[in-house]
């Protein structure tokens, strides 16, 4: 397989979301495949993520906070699905024309208008 620029660079730090689009635009067009991420098609390609991200979970029981009980396999198996969810939800926010970041900012300033704290 051909060598990455990013391979073994686990250095880059504060990774944005512009970035993401950015690489996942170059890598979709450089192997012309655009014409399949439609919005549906991507939307799908995620819902099949979070399945296989669910599937980790799967029988497990509850899972501690910071996983200490799980191998160093099992946390890159995980990181690895929780990748593809946040990829292809970056894809799919960049075909509708979105800006996922700014979105997100804006649901957050929402989410803490609608919930306030509780004075105690
Ligand atoms: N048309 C495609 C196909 C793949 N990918 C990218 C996004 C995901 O990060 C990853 C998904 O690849 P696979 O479909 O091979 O799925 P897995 O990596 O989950 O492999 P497997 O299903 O064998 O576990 O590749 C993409 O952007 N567009």
């Amino acid at each position: 397989m051909e060598h990455h620029p990013l391979e073994g660079s686990k250095m880059v730090k504060d990774v944005s979301l512009q970035q993401l689009k950015d690489m996942l635009a170059e890598f979709a067009r450089v192997r012309g495949w655009e014409q399949y991420h439609s919005p549906r098609n991507l939307l799908l390609a995620l819902v099949g993520e979070v399945g296989e991200l669910s599937e980790i979970f799967q029988w497990k029981g509850e899972v501690e906070r910071g996983l200490p009980n799980w191998s160093p396999d099992d946390k890159e198996h995980l990181e690895e699905e929780l990748s593809d969810v946040l990829l292809y939800l970056v894809q799919l926010a960049d075909v509708c024309g979105l800006d996922l970041g700014q979105a997100a900012l804006t649901k957050i300033l929402k989410n803490a208008r609608k919930y306030p704290i509780n004075p105690t």
